[in-house]
């Protein structure tokens, strides 16, 4: 159903039931895609639209402008990039070439990575040969004029960039106006909180009547509405059923979401018991609010054996990348994010560079800077998110459990919650669903973690925590980042010529400088209770049997959806044989703690439907 007119009233694009199930049966060439483009993500394992697919990809390549909001994970860079090649590929022929024809601005330089490797994976698999560059604002003005000579087809840019390639006249204005056919804001609700808006602006006039403006965005907002009256011509408006401003809409509903309550001091306690005895499923994304915090994290866990990597906007643009793109490879398995900046750290903001008007964002931007490291960021097959700290704000959590989840998989999330983080959580919670009726969007008690469980591994914990003081973790982090800074500048060169190379460039290496303790690698088994080693081994097999234990670079995606969950193939398998620590609920197949369970309680919770999961 289409209604609205006009650019006062813009068209608002509503699927009504009807419609949904018609489309959702729809194939990506009943859309109308080219059967290039099909074949390339057969090849890629992916096989059917989801929503905002349904419905982008027929607008888009009619031609039409559009504003798309569907929330995180739900497939938007596709339901832009295959209209958009597919324009290209049949118009190669007529199209004018003094500047580049298409211009996707993303607001950091991680997204423009993500989005040109799509690209360029979409391209080779096409075997369609089209320029596809990526622009960022450390390059000298002589590189930006050498990236634009062809000129391009495809641009990635954060909005930065091209003002300086603007100021500079390294593009030509009236280049622009006579070219440029297709402009793509992506993650819109970031691009003015992260301080774009001069770079913008400075583009605004120079983008002809007839360009297609197609604007993407995880969440609406003021800025996003601000954008769209800036840049777009009566745009169609997509608002899905399942998209929109509503609590229930912007949580995916297949990620399970659960929280554990325990003192600040024990976090690392509990952490350790849910990563050490396998209670969680990989690959496992653990959220800090600091960096020093994230540090004492991985030395802790290395201490017992577990090997991660940290990612802060601290560590120097090509370490990022190069991180990303090995936990998406599957390399290693647990990864400590922080993407919270705060005073004490040196790196305030995600933006590549802050200059002459934009200055006057920077406060602002510090406060958006929350998402700076991993807002968009398509972290693959990601099962578990740890909130080890709450985020600050509802926002954060939602961005947060975000990346797991994405498309038709599904995941968890978990968050540890002390004393002082109850507002937030109570916050986040009221947001989230708090209804019993709302089946589908509730934050329950994490059900595999005994007392006993985290009590077993208490001293162990405690006598490694004290161990890991505040020298060792400023010592590590000093360290980590001179080996990260060395390696970003020494091998960048030879990584651009020997692009495998970057295999040998480990990130999960360890810190300390005692390596760890043999006795502290493995949990005896007397120290493991029945509960946990059965919870154990759901986990296990489950995981065995998605064979998603050790993916690796090249691995193909496998849908976990529905049987593919390991939390609901425990609920299932642990519901056949009932255990001290766990009693069935009610008539649903979910679990509930006991009293034999450690006791964490919240009287909210405990007149609550235990949602089955
Ligand atoms: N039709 C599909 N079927 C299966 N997987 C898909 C499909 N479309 C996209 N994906 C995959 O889903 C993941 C998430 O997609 P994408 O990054 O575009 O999400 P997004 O909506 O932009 O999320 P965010 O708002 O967090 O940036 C990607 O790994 C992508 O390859």
């Amino acid at each position: 159903m289409v209604t609205g007119t006009n650019e006062t009233a813009p068209k608002e694009t509503t699927r009504g039931e009807h419609t949904q199930e018609e489309s959702e049966d729809q194939t990506f060439e009943q859309l109308g895609l080219d059967a290039r483009l099909v074949r390339a993500l057969q090849k890629k394992g992916i096989e059917k639209p989801t929503p905002i697919q349904h419905v982008a990809i027929p607008l888009i390549l009619e031609g039409k402008d559009v504003v798309a909001r569907a929330k995180t994970g739900s497939g938007k860079t596709l339901a832009y990039l295959l209209p958009l090649l597919q324009k290209l590929f049949t118009s190669n022929g007529d199209r004018k070439k003094l500047a580049p024809n298409v211009f996707v601005l993303v607001p950091s330089r991680e997204l423009c990575q993500q989005i040109y490797v799509e690209v360029k994976s979409l391209l080779e698999l096409c075997r369609v040969q089209l320029k596809v560059v990526q622009l960022n604002s450390n390059m000298l003005a002589t590189d930006l004029q050498a990236a634009l000579v062809g000129p391009p087809d495809i641009l990635i840019s954060t909005p930065a960039c091209v003002a300086k390639c603007l100021s500079n006249s390294i593009l030509d204005t009236a280049s622009i106006n006579g070219s440029l056919e297709t402009l793509v804001l992506d993650e819109a609700d970031l691009l003015l909180s992260y301080g774009y808006e001069n770079d913008i602006k400075a583009l605004t006039p120079h983008i002809p009547r007839s360009c297609q403006c197609l604007l993407m965005s995880a969440t609406s907002s003021a800025d996003v509405d601000k954008l769209k009256k800036l840049i777009l011509h009566n745009p169609f408006i997509l608002t899905l059923p399942e998209v929109g401003n509503h609590k229930d809409e912007v949580i995916p509903k297949n990620v399970q979401q659960f929280w554990i309550s325990c003192p600040a001091n024990d976090k690392l306690l509990y952490i350790l018991a849910m990563l050490k005895l396998e209670l969680v499923q990989k690959k496992v994304l653990i959220f800090t609010n600091n960096i020093d915090t994230s540090f004492r994290l991985k030395l802790f866990l290395e201490k017992f054996g577990i090997k991660s990597a940290v990612l802060n906007a601290e560590l120097p643009q090509n370490s990022r990348l190069h991180i990303l793109e090995e936990f998406n490879a599957g390399l290693f398995d647990y990864l400590i994010a922080t993407d919270i900046s705060q005073s004490t750290d040196k790196v305030e903001a995600p933006k590549e560079n802050i200059v002459g008007s934009q200055k006057r964002k920077y406060k602002k931007l510090k406060l958006d800077s929350e998402f700076g490291v991993v807002r968009g960021i398509d972290f693959k097959n990601v099962y578990t998110v740890i909130n080890f700290e709450m985020p600050r704000s509802v926002a954060g959590y939602v961005h947060r459990i975000g990346r797991t989840g994405r498309a038709y998989n599904s995941g968890a999330s978990i968050s540890l919650v002390s004393s002082d983080e109850m507002d937030t959580f109570e916050e986040v919670q009221s947001f989230v669903g708090d209804n019993e009726n709302n089946g589908s969007n509730t934050i329950t008690e994490f059900p595999l973690l005994t007392k006993n469980a985290v009590e077993s591994l208490r001293y162990r914990a405690e006598d490694v925590a004290k161990s890991v003081t505040k020298i060792a973790v400023r010592e590590s982090r000093a360290q980590d980042l001179r080996n990260e800074i060395l390696n970003s500048e020494k091998l960048k060169a030879h990584f651009e010529t020997n692009p495998k190379d970057l295999d040998l460039l480990k990130h999960d290496k360890v810190l300390s400088k005692n390596a760890p303790p043999p006795h502290l690698r493995d949990v005896p088994d007397y120290l493991i209770d029945k509960t946990t080693k059965e919870a154990r081994d759901m986990v296990k097999l489950t995981r065995d049997a998605l064979g998603n234990n050790n993916r690796r670079r090249g691995s193909k995606r496998k849908s976990r959806k529905g049987g593919g969950d390991p939390l609901m193939a425990i609920s299932t398998g642990v519901s056949k044989r009932p255990h001290k620590g766990f009693k069935k609920d009610g008539g649903s197949n979910g679990f509930k703690r006991d009293g034999g369970s450690n006791g964490r309680s919240c009287d909210r919770q405990k007149h609550k439907k235990t949602k089955a999961f």
